[in-house]
């Protein structure tokens, strides 16, 4: 669909790019006069005093400073895109599921077309997250974003999207994820309709999960994450950036693309990785693992192994357990758990959870496999089975998630969802053999 880009590998580094030979500036951040007479200037993504390793900032080096992309702003709306805490949150408690939302067919940028599902904690204290889906069917040319509420986790379940941010261009089709940094402008473009996921996270950035006892390799390695290489628009034409700021949305008209880096160097950036270079670990033996052993990226909270919010995944791997029940196990979690499918069939519901539909089972909200699956692994003869061609994930948040009052009334919300585990009966009849098969 597009041309090649060109990206660097790594995750977090100190990176260094120019999209014109000698742009970026050496020995120092700030020189008196920069090369080509561009603007230097610095964007945090964390604290001046955030510690080495947590620490993330870049240094620009651009045709205009921000400050000229960032006055008079003028309210405006975008209803369906909410940000917590919402104010009058429908009804969340118990276990919901939607079918996919048909392609629209009105034009929807990448940002009209955001609908929001959920919403957690607070964007103000800088806690928690929004989950979104979005569905894209018009490019934006001359219109630009940047999200001062949180970073942005793309995931594209269906068509693929073109990607210019400040710090380059990105491309991301379903199978491979994008993360917009927060205050990063970007503009979308797509060659057809698109729908994925997105992930609105309001706490600290996305970072490699702790591995622990597994050691210094092995789920998603920082080699296999990219960062663009420095692009720039010099475009003097009309055009619109639009801000989100504390849940409202403020447009400033420009007479030029923001989109005018000419070259960067440092650690906060957009990044891509492509899902199907995760390298699963599980059991070896028996039993089913917590589903962290999946984590790809972690939000950290101030609460020493609790996330603001972990992006994990179920991809493919090889069931090898013995005398185990293979599926994800019934549960109460602590954490809230929004799922999506980006393709395939999802084992602990092999009805009904369909590529481009979502799942909700709240804070503390029973839950686990339907009745079929159940069966089915009562049932099934434990030899090495390869799970293959099927992607699901999950945004896991400590905070409860809250509906929105467009989530609770889409048509595509499954009324009889609960329904699904109707079928699992009681088999205790007092005996040890646990009654019938
Ligand atoms: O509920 C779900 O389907 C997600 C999930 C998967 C798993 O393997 C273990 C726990 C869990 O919450
Ligand atoms: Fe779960």
């Amino acid at each position: 669909m597009s041309e090649a880009l060109a990206y660097m590998a790594g995750f977090g580094n100190e990176f260094e790019t120019e999209a014109l030979a000698g742009a970026l500036p050496k020995g120092q951040n700030a020189p008196q006069r920069c090369p080509y007479g561009l603007f230097a200037e610095q964007i945090s993504g964390t604290a001046f005093t955030a510690p080495h390793g947590l620490n993330r900032r870049s240094w620009l080096y651009r045709l205009r400073p921000s400050v000229l992309h960032a006055r008079r702003f003028a309210k405006r709306d975008q209803p369906l895109w909410k940000t917590a805490p919402a104010s009058s949150p429908a009804q969340s408690v118990g276990a919901f599921r939607w079918s996919p939302s048909p392609m629209p067919t009105e034009e929807l940028s990448f940002i009209a077309g955001v609908r929001t599902i959920t919403t957690a904690g607070s964007a103000d204290l800088r806690i928690g997250m929004a989950a979104h889906l979005y569905f894209v069917t018009q490019s934006m040319h001359d219109t630009y974003f940047c999200n001062a509420d949180g970073e942005l986790l793309i995931a594209p379940q269906q068509g693929e999207l073109d990607l210019f941010t400040e710090f380059g261009r990105l491309h991301a089709a379903p199978g491979e994820i994008c993360v917009i940094p927060r205050g990063v402008k970007f503009k979308v473009t797509v060659a057809g309709p698109a729908r994925g996921y997105l992930c609105e996270n309001y706490g600290a950035p996305f970072a490699l999960p702790n591995r622990g006892a597994i050691g210094a390799n092995g789920l998603a390695n920082a080699r296999d994450f990219h960062a663009p290489v420095a692009a720039f628009e010099d475009r003097e034409e009309p055009g619109v950036l639009t801000f989100k700021w504390g849940g409202d949305f403020f447009d400033c008209a420009l007479g030029y693309s923001p989109l005018d880096v000419v070259a960067w160097h440092g650690s906060y950036a957009p990044y891509k990785y492509d899902l199907r270079l995760f390298c699963p670990m599980g059991a070896l033996l028996f039993d089913h693992p917590d589903p962290s052993i999946n984590t790809v990226l972690s939000s950290a909270s101030a609460e020493t192994g609790v996330a603001n919010v972990d992006f994990v995944i179920f991809p493919d791997r090889w069931q090898v357990a013995e005398h185990s029940f293979r599926p994800p196990w019934h549960h109460v979690n602590v954490m809230s758990e929004f799922m999506g499918l980006i393709f395939g069939r999802y084992d602990a519901k092999p009805e009904g959870f369909e590529p481009g539909g979502v799942s909700l089972h709240n804070a503390l909200c029973p839950h686990g496999p339907d009745a079929t699956a159940y069966e089915l692994a009562r049932a099934s003869e434990l030899k090495p089975e390869r799970m293959s061609g099927a992607l699901a994930f999950m945004f896991e948040t400590r905070f409860p998630q809250h509906l929105t009052d467009y989530a609770a009334t889409l048509p595509t919300l499954q009324k009889d969802y609960a329904d699904c585990w109707s079928g699992l009966r009681k088999r205790f009849d007092g005996s040890f053999e646990g009654g019938s098969p």
